[in-house]
């Protein structure tokens, strides 16, 4: 073979060598297609390759037994001839004992079997120095130059292979950390869409752990979050027992030595590895009433909004590689955007709290300004003795914090003298707060009293102050106290005793100071009696009873309770009536008023719409008793009688009353008057005579 044609002959093969070299994906793959070559090869003798990556410093790559084993102790290999073949850049060929000599401690670590001679020739790429290979020879003969021109030739393609390697290397590397951070930036995107929107605490968890859950392929997920009471903590937990699919729960756990107070207390991640001997582990099996197998980790992170640690997001996992690196990290991004959703979430409800609270308070006093604009300011009308001595009695009880029972029928102004006591007492800077327990319907009014926690019945979507709490300062006005279910009367009591109570559904107590003024006009002491009030509860309220004066009892007021309603229904309804005449007043004070000061006020409104001029005038029904007024409006609807129209027994009528009229000398009323002679009521002889057409003046002519 010519000196031309071999050299041609081993271009060839070094050309294919790299071609074989530029197809594998990795070092190893690279070192076995070296050692396949080099068998059919000039040079039939094992290769190893040191690459000297500048990052993760230099590692070697052997064949043994087929196996490539890399080495990457970084002392021994910068020790071994690295560095000379770095500084020459020209292949370095030793014998077995130069190499022993010089290099001890690698040529002890990578010599398996002996060799006489080796050749280390650099793998370079434009001038940069790749790293080398080496090539052992155990037979007796030693490496000539035509061996070290193949060798470098061999090199040459490596270093070309190398290039390329690293090339797609990295640029599959490139690929997988963008990929990567696409599906980060995607999963926030997710949570922020997922959370950006929501309001309550619990579709916010729930959306939050579904990423989670599906990116991370976490089972366990729950967000903490402090509770009104410090000594609580709220968790919202969302389990995944089957894939995809959530078990929700929410608790409420003590704070004391729980993982999770930690946390919010430090605001700092921690990480806690667990078994299922661990009493931790325990403890949240206990808390979760889930534990998911093999979990070995918990991952506890802050949810942190504007330097406020909010809550803590809690994972529990069993692969603890999801806890490292850029997964935490980008678990901790998650919660920065819980964060913010956790912020809303409370913004959210604390706005629809007030705005509750101010519709009730919108509510309380409207119905409140309701009532003040009929009663002119709680003006109370009234000189008779027992008014005034009702009025003393409010003096007294009003500058004290004492309960007051008000007594009294319906209509007796009972209400009135509530807001007057109210007005009067130190508390009067604060609205009065009112309830009428026989309106409100039973099921309703221990939330009504005493608000409730979200979730304490179905359709206690939100949490509820109740009219105790509004009360608080204040006074609380009881009307129709009677009617207060019987099962509801001990928690009465006890706010009356302890002045303090805890919301339906609730366990944390809540203080109040607030002034009780009840009313009712049903006789509690006989209700004490038949069992249908308790007999404690009306001790307590009984403190000092004041009772109101039927109107009947106080007929001295009924003139100026007359003047001033009918003054105030002329101004309501822009009418001019300047008189009563004395025998409305005389009329008004005779009746019963069984409806009291309510009755007598709307009978005036009632006249004095129906009054025609400056005077007022009483509607029909004031006749003296119904029938009265039957005949009165039947009289009156027909034509007067006369001698012409009148049939027989009519006839004999008017005959009769005018000759008892005559006798009386043309007195109707009083016990000598002809309706008492008749047996008739005065207004009934009056209707029949206008019916009959009879002119007692005329009579007497
Ligand atoms: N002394 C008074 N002066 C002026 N108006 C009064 C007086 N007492 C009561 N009223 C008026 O009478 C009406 C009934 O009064 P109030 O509602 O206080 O009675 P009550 O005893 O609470 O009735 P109920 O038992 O039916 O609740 C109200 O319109 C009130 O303004």
């Amino acid at each position: 073979m010519t000196q031309r044609f071999q050299y041609l002959n081993e271009q060839k093969n070094c050309l294919r060598l790299t071609h074989q070299l530029l197809d594998q994906a990795d070092v190893d793959g690279l070192l076995r297609c070296l050692n396949r070559h080099l068998q059919h090869s000039p040079l039939p003798f094992p290769c190893s390759i040191l690459l000297d990556n500048p990052r993760q410093g230099p590692m070697l790559y052997q064949l043994q037994q087929d196996n490539v084993s890399p080495l990457d102790d970084e002392m021994l290999l910068q020790n071994g001839p690295l560095r000379i073949v770095e500084a020459t850049q020209s292949t370095l060929h030793l014998s077995q004992d130069e190499y022993q000599q010089r290099y001890p401690a690698l040529f002890q670590q990578t010599t398996e079997q002996p060799f006489n001679d080796a050749l280390i020739i650099p793998i370079l790429n434009h001038r940069r120095l790749l790293g080398y290979c080496e090539l052992r020879r155990a037979d007796a003969g030693r490496f000539d130059a035509d061996d070290e021109a193949y060798a470098e030739l061999v090199g040459e393609s490596l270093g070309v292979a190398l290039e390329h390697l690293q090339a797609r290397l990295s640029l599959g590397l490139e690929q997988n950390q963008l990929c990567e951070e696409r599906d980060d930036f995607h999963v926030l995107v997710n949570v922020t869409n997922a959370v950006i929107t929501e309001r309550s605490v619990e579709s916010l968890v729930e959306k939050i752990a579904h990423e989670i859950h599906c990116y991370f392929g976490i089972n366990a997920i729950s967000v903490c979050l402090p509770d009104t009471d410090p000594s609580l903590l709220n968790l919202y937990n969302a389990f995944f027992t089957q894939p995809g699919k959530a078990q929700r729960s929410h608790k409420r756990i003590a704070a004391e030595h729980s993982i999770c107070l930690s946390v919010l207390e430090s605001g700092e991640i921690q990480l806690c590895e667990l078994d299922e001997q661990d009493p931790r582990a325990h403890n949240e099996t206990q808390l979760f009433g889930f534990w998911p197998a093999a979990t070995q980790q918990l991952c506890l992170i802050p949810i942190k909004f504007a330097g406020q640690v909010l809550g803590v997001l809690k994972l529990a996992q069993a692969d603890s590689g999801c806890f490292k690196g850029s997964r935490l990290q980008l678990l901790a991004q998650i919660a920065e955007r819980t964060a913010i959703a956790v912020d809303n979430a409370r913004a959210y409800q604390e706005i629809n709290r007030l705005k509750d609270n101010l519709v009730r308070e919108n509510h309380y006093l409207s119905e409140q300004v309701e009532s003040l604009s009929h009663q002119q300011f709680d003006e109370i009308i009234g000189a008779s003795r027992s008014i005034k001595d009702v009025l003393k009695q409010v003096e007294i009880v009003a500058r004290t914090d004492c309960s007051v029972l008000l007594l009294g029928e319906t209509g007796t102004g009972k209400e009135v003298f509530a807001r007057a006591i109210h007005r009067l007492s130190p508390r009067s800077s604060k609205r009065m707060i009112k309830m009428n327990c026989a309106a409100m319907p039973a099921g309703l009014m221990e939330s009504d009293l005493f608000g409730h926690e979200k979730g304490a019945f179905t359709g206690a979507s939100k949490e509820r102050m109740g009219r105790f709490e509004m009360a608080h300062h204040s006074s609380l006005f009881l009307d129709e106290v009677g009617d207060m279910p019987l099962e509801l009367q001990p928690k009465l009591l006890r706010v009356l005793q302890e002045q303090e109570f805890e919301r339906v559904g609730g366990n944390r107590l809540i203080n109040v100071d607030v002034r009780l003024i009840a009313a009712t006009n049903r006789d509690l002491q006989k209700m004490v009696v038949d069992k249908e009030f308790r007999s404690d509860l009306f001790y307590r309220l009984n403190v000092f009873p004041i009772r109101l004066p039927a109107l009947s009892e106080r007929r001295d007021d009924i003139p100026h309770l007359a003047k001033f309603f009918v003054s105030r229904a002329c101004q309501h309804m822009g009418r001019n009536i300047d008189s009563i005449p004395a025998p409305v007043l005389r009329r008004l004070q005779e009746l019963d008023w069984p409806g009291n000061i309510r009755e007598l006020q709307n009978v005036i409104e009632r006249a004095v719409l129906l009054s025609s001029g400056h005077a007022l005038q009483l509607p029909p029904e004031l006749e003296e008793d119904d029938s009265a007024e039957r005949e009165f409006l039947k009289v009156n609807s027909r034509p007067v009688l006369t001698a012409t129209t009148r049939n027989h027994d009519e006839d004999d009528e008017y005959q009769r009353i005018v000759s008892v009229l005559q006798e009386t000398n043309g007195i109707v009323a009083g016990p000598r008057g002809a309706a008492h002679k008749l047996g008739l009521k005065r207004t009934t002889l009056l209707s029949r005579m206008k019916r009959l057409g009879i002119d007692k003046d005329a009579v007497l002519e």
